[in-house]
């Protein structure tokens, strides 16, 4: 039931909007598809009854005639099977296209993508985005297709079979019993009894296939912060750990695989058992009737046919089951993704005139206080510094600032316009230069500017590579990538710039240069900074001391430092 819910929370933004027609449409294709794939079977089991007799009479003419009207419906049933994978994967793609579209704005809007990290839960939303969402619209799409078709199935099949049953009179106990539709009975009872079997062995599978997708995301994310990191890994030689870490996640996977391979193994042996005696089944169950003479051969192969389809529709849980294991598995990991988002509460950021404190408390997420009481106020255009020993949350002030860290009391206000943030790592990603310049712009500005802010930054030499792609971060020095954060500052003109050590990968004076030409190209800019270079420091017109702030969450130290 809670898997319903969370598949159902999951599908609505799709098929109950708009947006979701189209899909619905598809649907509705893929379903009709599979109506007249019903169809060619009843077709063609009636045809088997004819078949079968005509056969007893050797009337080669007639076998002919029969062969021809098989070709047909073999031809009918090829093209609607197309056609059904057909809108089926069409409509896995719409589908896809919502729910990635659906999950990408929540994940990225709010500032989600970050805050989320902060309380670790829940792991790799990127597997989470990119693979489940895939498999969600698989196995839903297939799964909804199948139960439609198997029923209809069941309906068709049901009938024929029931009459064809007719009313057997059994002897049991010098009793006479007679029974209507006792093949039918005989298909229900023998695939209950095979559906609790398989619910049986294969149950562990949800839980197997859950941890699954989590080890698999584990240790694909591990590859690639390897990749990212690769030239502090070289520099350090640390092989050997990063494959002993490497060899404990893939050993995670395989631990994993053998339970599957286990459990499915049981489950294999059970289901492919199950599907070999169900050929045979039906003709031992029918064959009272003909040894009664009360069926023709072509009757009992007719027989054959339709108990094997409804008791083929009736096992569709039992040769199903791996998918909907995969299938819960999956909804619950999207869904958990889904709820731990809406979990969050919007970033309510206050903006006025200046930036101001009043009273606010920083705290660590355990709850034990880093700053306390702060009470400060930016004028418009000042250059204000945070001075403060390392360690002491000067950091997690800018990000409680920008409305990043939850873990925080009392208030504060934003000054209006725009504004950025420089960190002392930039973020660059890899691919052209100009969009890496542009950034956090989705706009490239015009070349001339983009020169222009180049060479003020000190990196006029890049002025021909624009165009390049390449993996920036690699390519560029620490300090000429903070020169190039400088350009991004020039170029998306702020009217408050926060620095959070943006230029201690330079030496003092060319740290200097960059800024005065800062305070020259946007002079009416308020820059809030975080600086451990004394010639940096000199250049703002005033301090906050966070010291007095950290002594204030530890009463004790206080008292002492006024003993
Ligand atoms: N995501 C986090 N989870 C838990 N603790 C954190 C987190 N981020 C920061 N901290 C802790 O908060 C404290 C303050 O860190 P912060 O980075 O704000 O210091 P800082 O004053 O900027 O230091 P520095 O000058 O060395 O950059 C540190 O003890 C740090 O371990």
């Amino acid at each position: 039931m809670k898997t319903l819910g969370l598949f159902f929370a999951l599908a609505r933004p799709f098929w109950g909007s708009r947006a979701g027609w189209p899909g619905w449409a598809l649907l509705a294709l893929a379903l009709a598809m599979g109506a007249g794939l019903v169809q060619v079977n009843v077709y063609i089991n009636e045809w088997s009854k004819t078949f079968y007799d005509t056969l007893a009479t050797f009337d080669g003419n007639a076998l002919l005639g029969l062969m021809g009207q098989y070709a047909i419906a073999i031809g009918v049933l090829i093209g609607a099977i197309v056609a059904k994978d057909w809108f089926n994967k069409a409509l896995m793609l719409r589908w896809r296209q919502h729910l990635n579209d659906h999950l990408l704005e929540r994940w990225l809007g709010e500032r989600r993508y970050y805050r989320l990290g902060l309380g670790g839960e829940p792991d790799h939303p990127d597997q989470r985005i990119a693979e489940d969402a895939y498999l969600l619209t698989e196995k839903t799409v297939g799964i909804v297709v199948s139960l439609f078709i198997n029923s209809l199935q069941i309906g068709a099949f049901f009938s024929i079979l029931w009459q064809l049953s007719g009313t057997q009179t059994f002897t049991i106990a010098g009793r006479e019993l007679s029974i209507d539709g006792y093949l039918v009975w005989a298909a229900v009872l023998y695939t209950l009894v095979g559906t609790l079997l398989t619910h049986w062995l294969g149950h562990p599978l949800h839980g197997l296939n859950y941890e699954r997708q989590r080890s698999e995301a584990a240790f694909r994310a591990d590859l690639l912060r390897k990749r990212e990191h690769a030239e502090q890994i070289a520099l350090y030689a640390g092989e050997d750990a990063e494959r002993k870490s490497l060899e404990r996640r893939f050993a995670a996977i395989a631990d994993n695989w053998r339970g599957l391979m286990r459990r499915e193994l049981k489950l294999g042996i059970f289901t492919a058992g199950y599907s070999r005696v169900s050929n045979i089944v039906p003709v031992f169950i029918a064959l009272p009737m003909f040894l009664a003479k009360t069926v023709t051969l072509g009757g009992l192969m007719q027989i054959r046919s339709a108990f094997t389809a409804v008791q083929g529709s009736l096992s569709w849980f039992i040769f199903s089951y791996r998918d909907l294991a995969e299938w819960s598995a999956t909804v619950q990991r999207l869904g958990q993704f889904q709820q731990a988002m809406e979990r969050l509460q919007p970033i309510e950021l206050h903006h006025g005139e200046t930036l101001s404190t009043c009273g606010l408390d920083v705290l660590r997420p355990n709850g034990e206080p880093l700053l306390c009481g702060l009470a400060m106020q930016a004028r418009p255009g000042e250059w204000l510094r945070l001075a403060g020993a390392s360690g002491l949350g000067k950091t997690t002030l800018l990000r409680t600032l920008m409305g990043l860290w939850p873990h925080h009391r009392g208030s504060w206000q934003l000054p209006g316009g725009r504004s950025l943030l420089l960190p002392q790592k930039p973020y660059l990603a890899s691919g052209r230069l100009d969009e890496a310049l542009a950034y956090p712009a989705a706009q490239v500005p015009d070349t001339l500017q983009l020169i222009g802010a180049l060479q003020d930054v000190g990196l006029g030499h890049l002025a021909a590579e624009l165009e390049r792609e390449a993996e920036w971060s690699r390519q560029l020095s620490g300090g000429e990538q903070q020169r190039l954060a400088m350009a991004r500052a020039l170029l998306y003109q702020p009217d408050t710039l926060y620095l959070d050590e943006a230029t201690n990968q330079l030496d003092e004076q060319a740290a200097c240069g960059l800024l005065m030409r800062l305070r020259e190209r946007l002079p009416s800019c308020t820059l809030i900074g975080v600086s451990h270079q004394p010639a940096v420091q000199r250049l703002f017109e005033r301090s906050i001391d966070l010291h007095a702030c950290g002594v204030a969450c530890r009463p004790s130290a206080q008292a002492l430092a006024t003993a």
